[in-house]
């Protein structure tokens, strides 16, 4: 019998084994990326894909993607919910047999903006290569210092080919330099069009991503038949839709090595506490997988997860019974948490960085000063110690690596292929595993908190043991 024929009933689930049930499934929503005005008119198209000719490799056709070929935003459904909000659906990225711009007069810019990321020089590596060996472009340019450098000298725009590129991998950081900032529309829209580009590819995060999307919207008010892509770097995690950004796997491994040293400080003392503050400004991620792998934290403190510190309920309470039970206690604390406890004069309250980000107080010492003065209060005839490590700009400035790395070939050449097919406006990501194209309007408003309600945040829980802090615990 065919086990996947449907069966005739529901699966009440008796013990005569599985059953299939056809349901029947909600209406599907594509939510499609924009094409540059001349790839719409060539979309019967046209320009054979040049990796068919290649040399070395002769693509079967199932290599390339179909013109229906989607990936779906979510991978589970509840089919007994009353009314089950529509599927939505991405295009899937990868190589198109037809392209929708002709690669040989092609003229591309690569640009980095916002914080570091491990990774950033591979996808810039690959998209140099990827350009020159899949679809032939030879005029492959490197924008230095962020979006200003649209509007730069001559000298921040520089030529880059393979042979340049060739070990950008194995560094952090970004060779093109980054800024914040700057974001001068016009210009940089006058900058593009003065230096013939035709395809642009930014890096950065929601900032660069949201600097994207106005350059897109400027592109299509003047008519230019030019593409922008954005690639999503965040070493925080905190960009919705897509899976996770490149990177994060690396800054949350070499958070290990902060967590250990915390660790064996704590452990070494007599009540000793281990204080770690990791990167984070807004979502908890690092901290939380950090946490989750090292297994020796005893709290895990992120922007999401309110809490107080004195009083019953309390983190300085809950503190002083961890080292009571097992001698010493490891906390983990991202940036942005507990930002609202810090006391700050009027300026501090108003100071933004050069892209308007509200500069944070640092969380770190003043917690390490904060459980220092109350122990004293509390406990005054008690050895007390605290050994704080802020490795905060190390777990971002290393190399990517090996899986952020394959990471981001994926992205760049997913880039690649999505620019050749026509499409503008737009950002390749993983949606469930699926490198899919997704619209940059969306990518530039998508955020991704942790979300505390689901099981994640209860496995922290089990793994540390720690409690809410709510105050009604007071
Ligand atoms: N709303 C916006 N519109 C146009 N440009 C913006 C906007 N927000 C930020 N930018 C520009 O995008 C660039 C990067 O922004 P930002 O410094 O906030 O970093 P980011 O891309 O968010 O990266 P990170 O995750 O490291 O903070 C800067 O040049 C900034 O001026
Ligand atoms: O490089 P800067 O300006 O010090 O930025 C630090 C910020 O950048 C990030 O690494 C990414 O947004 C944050 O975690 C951090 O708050
Ligand atoms: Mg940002």
């Amino acid at each position: 019998m065919d086990p996947t024929a449907p069966s005739s009933g529901d699966n009440n689930g008796d013990a005569t084994g599985p059953t299939n049930t056809t349901v029947t499934l909600p209406p599907l929503t594509l939510r499609d990326v924009p094409r540059l005005p001349a790839a719409l008119a060539a979309a019967s198209s046209s320009v054979p894909n040049p990796i068919s000719r290649h040399p070395n490799f002769e693509p079967p056709s199932t290599f390339y993607i179909s013109r229906g070929d989607v990936s779906l935003r979510h991978a589970f459904f509840d089919l007994s919910a009353a009314a089950p909000s529509p599927l939505v659906a991405y295009r899937r990225a990868g190589p198109r047999q037809c392209l929708g711009v002709d690669p040989a007069p092609a003229r591309a810019a690569l640009v980095t903006c916002g914080g570091l990321c491990p990774g950033l020089n591979t996808v810039l590596r690959e998209l140099v290569v990827g350009l020159h060996e899949l679809y032939g472009v030879r005029d492959v340019f490197g924008v230095a210092a962020g979006y200003r450098g649209f509007y730069g000298a001559d000298e921040d725009h520089v030529r880059l080919d393979p042979a340049t590129v060739d070990d950008w991998h194995k560094k952090g950081g970004t060779v093109l330099k980054t800024t914040r900032g700057g974001f001068d529309l016009n210009k940089i829209v006058d900058g593009i069009v003065a230096r013939g580009y035709t395809q642009i590819y930014a890096i950065g995060g929601d900032g660069t991503m949201r600097g994207a999307v106005a350059i897109f919207q400027e592109f299509k008010r003047r008519g230019l038949n030019i593409s922008i892509t954005g690639i999503p770097k965040t070493v925080d995690n905190d960009i919705g839709i897509i899976d996770r950004s490149f990177g994060f796997q690396t800054a949350v491994e070499i958070a290990q090595q902060a967590i250990d040293a915390a660790h064996v400080e704590a452990v070494s003392a007599v009540n000793g506490i281990g204080l770690v503050k990791l990167m984070g400004r807004s979502t908890g991620h690092i901290a939380l997988h950090a946490t989750l792998s090292s297994r020796d934290v005893d709290c895990c403190l992120i922007p999401e997860v309110p809490f107080h510190l004195e009083g019953k309920g309390g983190l300085f309470e809950f503190l002083y019974d961890r080292i009571k039970e097992k001698g010493h206690a490891v906390i983990v604390v991202a940036e942005g948490a507990g930002q609202e406890l810090i006391p700050r004069t009027d300026d501090q309250k108003r100071e933004q960085d050069e892209s308007g980000n509200i500069v944070f107080l640092d969380v770190g010492p003043f917690l390490k000063s904060e459980l220092g003065r109350w122990w004293k209060r509390e406990h005054p005839n008690e050895l007390f110690t605290v050994k704080y490590i802020d490795p905060t700009y190390m777990i971002r400035a290393v190399p990517a690596n090996a899986t952020d790395n394959l990471y981001c070939t994926l992205l760049a050449h997913s880039a690649i292929h999505g620019v050749m097919a026509g499409f503008t406006g737009f950002v390749p990501g993983p949606i469930n595993g699926t490198y899919s194209y997704i619209p940059l309007e969306d990518i530039a408003v998508a955020k991704n908190p942790v979300d505390v309600n689901d099981h994640k945040w209860a496995w922290v829980r089990s793994v540390t043991n720690q409690p809410d802090f709510v105050k009604s615990h007071a």
